[in-house]
This record gives structure tokens, C-alpha cells and sequence, in this order.
């Protein structure tokens, strides 16, 4: 029989949106591309929705685009040899229920244990991408597998067919133009620089904005609900609801409905700065072929700060401007003066090399490209370790 054939993938929603669209879009990848038949567990329909709103939120089992879901309640004690999957991976180390690891114990052959790890581009994944890990009691092995940015990493998201869709939709200025304007975006500003945001609440929003605002170009930036509420509102003067705009000076700001996962790609290919968070926006404006800035998750003892200069490292060692404006953004700059930040003075530099950075994302595509994807990868890994499984 072929291997795999089932994979099992557990999901625990921390916060946000990164841990399920994470799991979703590659969920959707094995099945759509591998031909696998995978079960999403995950324990918050309600944040899952938010991405995709074909979600049921009362449902303990439905089936979205070929890919069964089930709701993770903690259920335990319900698993049994039959019930498991060839290959099973919790992400981030959610802790899969202490019953179904019995139970793989109890396979033969036993699946495929993987835990999907978070992406960074600090050096020390390299060493760490597939390395094992016995259980304390039980007969399994679990692998670690990292993404990453270089070809001794698992490599990032990527769907076969999402460059083409991409490309298409890029050279159809019309196709632009009309999903624009179904968030009310008007002529005028669809000949502006457009921006979409996406940050946490704590991003100097206001003072770029202001910035913005007083500038020689015109502006539009295009905020998806919920993001940035307050900043968004004190601009508005109004509350921050989708469909909500106004213009003041060279910036106009729209608000626009939380879109489903596939739109947002098409959201950052329509603009041409892209602010993006987290995880999983963050790669989906690397392969957008787009200037970006990305707000980082912020973690505890500024941890963060290191995570995104290694990446900056990797991506744009070479363009200062970039590096100011992302560290600035991130409260991360080295100037320890108590100067305020010069967002006019940033913004300008940052624009000025926009031509610049935008030849670089291609060439990053091409660089990444040459990784392989990571669901192919994985899959490959996984492969290996049932055929060495089998020679023991
Ligand atoms: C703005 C927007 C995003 N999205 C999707 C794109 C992504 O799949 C998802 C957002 O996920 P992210 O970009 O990763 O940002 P995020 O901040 O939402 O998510 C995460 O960041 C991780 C680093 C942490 O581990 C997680 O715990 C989580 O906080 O939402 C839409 O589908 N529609 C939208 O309108």
C-alpha cells in the first residue's frame, strides 16, 4: 500500500489567526496536491471561521474542500489503532490527547509523529530541523520539522499553482481593479500608492499615519476589520467598521471586511506595500513579489527583536532603509537617543528604495524557490522514516 495515505493534524489556536491558517493551508495542500486523506483537529471553529467562513461553529465533524475537520474538545480515551492515521503532526507542540499516543504505541506500523515547528530564520534550526525525540515511556519517536529559509530547513508554505495564480492576477490590471472595488476602493486611489495593513494593536500606527497624512504622496491604506481598532478609529473618527473610510491630507484609510484566506493573497498582490504580521502573512508576502514590513509576534524578553534581525540579515542585508524602517516599526532601532522616530524621514527612504526592494523580493522567490516547499519536504522526510521504520 502506498505511503501515506491519512494524516492526522492537530491544531491548538493560541491566539489570532497564524495557528490555524497555518494548519488550514497546509492541510489543504496534502489533500489537494498530495492526495492524502487529512483530518484537521482543531479546538476554535470561531478563529477558523474568521479565515474561512464556510465553518460550521457547532460542528464536531464536517468536511471543507476534501479536508475532514473535527472539533478538538480534549477528547480522550476515544482513540483505538483504527482510528489513526498513517501520518500525525501536532503543530507548535500542542500536545496531542495522552490516548491517541497510547494508541499509536500500539500500531503496527506505528505512524509518522512530527511536530510542525514555528518560522525563523536564526541559524540554530539547521541543527534542529528532523532531529528525533524518544517518548519517556512508550515505544514512538517524534521528529522535529522547521521550516526555514535555506535548503537545510524544511522550507516555507508554498502551493504548486499559487506563482502562476499570482502572476495572472498581476498582468489583469482589470481583475485588480474590480477586487478592489468591491471594498469601495475608488478610481483615484486605485492610481495611488496602495497599502494594506495588517499589525498588532501596539504598531506606531498613529505616527506613521501622520506622517502619511502630511506627505507628498497620495495614499490609500486598506485595513482589514479588527486590525489596529484604535488607531484606525481615532483617524476615522468613527468606528472601525468595514465599509468605514475617510481622507485627510495625502492619506485616504478603508476599512475592509475580514476576507477569506485566498482573497487576502490577493489583497497583498493588489497593493504595493504590504505591512503583514505573524506567521503565515508574513510568507505570503514574500511569495506576493511586493515591498512588505513585517510587525513580528512580540515574545518575552524582546526575543523577537533577534528573530526579526536575523531575518532582516537574510532578506535585505544590503538596504539600510528597509532595516530602519522594520526595526523602527517594531520598537526595535539601536538609536538609544529620545528623539521621537522621524516617520516622514523613514518613509521617505523606505519609498525612495521601494524600485529596489521590490527586484530584490524576486529574486528572494528564486532563492526560496530552490528550498522545495515544505509540505513536499515533510512528506519526503516522513517517507524516509517509514521505509528506515521498516528496515529495523
Ligand atoms: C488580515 C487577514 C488575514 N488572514 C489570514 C492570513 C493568515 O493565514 C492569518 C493570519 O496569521 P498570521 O499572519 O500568522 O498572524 P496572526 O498574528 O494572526 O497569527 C499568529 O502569529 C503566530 C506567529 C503565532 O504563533 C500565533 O499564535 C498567532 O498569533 O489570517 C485572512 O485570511 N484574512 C484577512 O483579512
Amino acid at each position: 500500500m502506498t505511503f501515506p495515505q491519512t494524516l492526522h493534524l492537530f491544531c491548538r489556536v493560541v491566539d489570532n489567526y497564524g495557528d490555524i491558517g497555518i494548519c488550514w493551508r497546509f492541510a489543504r495542500q496534502l489533500q489537494r496536491e498530495h492526495n492524502i486523506a487529512v483530518t484537521l483537529w482543531v479546538d476554535d471553529l470561531r478563529s477558523f471561521q474568521r479565515i474561512c467562513p464556510e465553518v460550521l461553529l457547532d460542528a464536531e465533524e464536517q468536511q471543507i474542500f476534501g479536508v475532514t475537520i473535527r472539533h478538538w474538545r480534549d477528547q480522550d480515551g476515544v482513540f483505538t489503532v483504527s482510528d489513526l492515521a498513517d501520518i500525525v503532526i501536532e503543530f507548535f507542540a500542542c500536545d496531542i490527547p495522552p490516548g491517541y499516543i497510547t494508541a499509536m504505541a500500539e500500531c503496527n506500523p506505528r505512524p509518522v509523529w512530527l511536530n510542525l515547528e514555528g518560522l525563523t530564520a536564526e541559524e540554530w534550526v539547521e541543527g534542529c530541523h528532523t532531529l528525533p525525540s524518544s517518548h519517556s515511556r512508550l515505544p514512538l519517536t517524534k521528529h522535529f520539522f522547521f521550516p526555514g529559509f535555506t535548503g537545510k530547513t524544511g522550507g516555507l508554505l508554498r502551493e504548486s499553482t499559487l506563482e502562476e495564480q499570482r502572476q495572472q492576477f498581476q498582468s489583469d490590471p482589470i481583475a485588480m481593479a474590480e477586487f478592489l472595488a468591491q471594498f469601495g476602493v475608488t478610481s483615484a486611489e486605485m492610481a495611488s500608492t496602495k497599502v494594506s495593513l495588517f499589525c498588532y494593536p501596539h504598531a506606531p500606527v498613529a505616527a506613521l499615519f501622520e506622517a502619511w497624512q502630511n506627505g507628498e504622496t497620495a495614499i490609500t491604506c486598506l485595513v482589514p476589520e479588527g486590525v489596529a481598532s484604535d488607531a484606525i478609529q481615532t483617524f476615522l473618527g468613527t468606528e472601525a467598521k468595514a465599509g468605514a473610510a475617510c481622507t485627510r491630507g495625502a492619506l485616504t484609510v478603508r476599512v475592509l471586511p475580514f476576507v477569506a484566506q485566498p482573497d487576502y493573497d490577493k489583497l497583498l498582490w493588489a497593493c504595493d506595500l504590504n505591512f503583514v504580521r505573524g506567521e503565515d502573512s508574513w510568507v505570503r508576502a514574500q511569495w506576493a513579489g511586493k515591498p512588505f514590513i513585517w510587525h513580528i509576534y512580540p515574545q518575552d524578553e524582546n526575543l523577537h527583536h533577534k528573530k526579526l534581525r536575523a531575518f532582516l540579515q537574510r532578506y535585505s542585508p544590503d538596504i539600510a532603509s528597509m532595516a530602519t524602517f522594520s526595526l523602527c516599526w517594531n520598537g526595535a532601532e539601536t538609536d538609544e537617543s529620545e528623539e521621537p522616530t522621524d516617520w516622514s524621514a523613514r518613509w521617505s527612504a523606505f519609498q525612495a528604495d521601494m524600485p529596489k526592494i521590490t527586484s530584490l523580493s524576486i529574486d528572494w522567490q528564486q532563492k526560496m524557490l530552490a528550498n522545495g516547499d515544505l509540505t513536499s519536504n515533510l512528506l519526503q522526510f516522513a517517507v524516509s522514516l517509514r521505509s528506515e521504520a521498516a528496515k529495523n
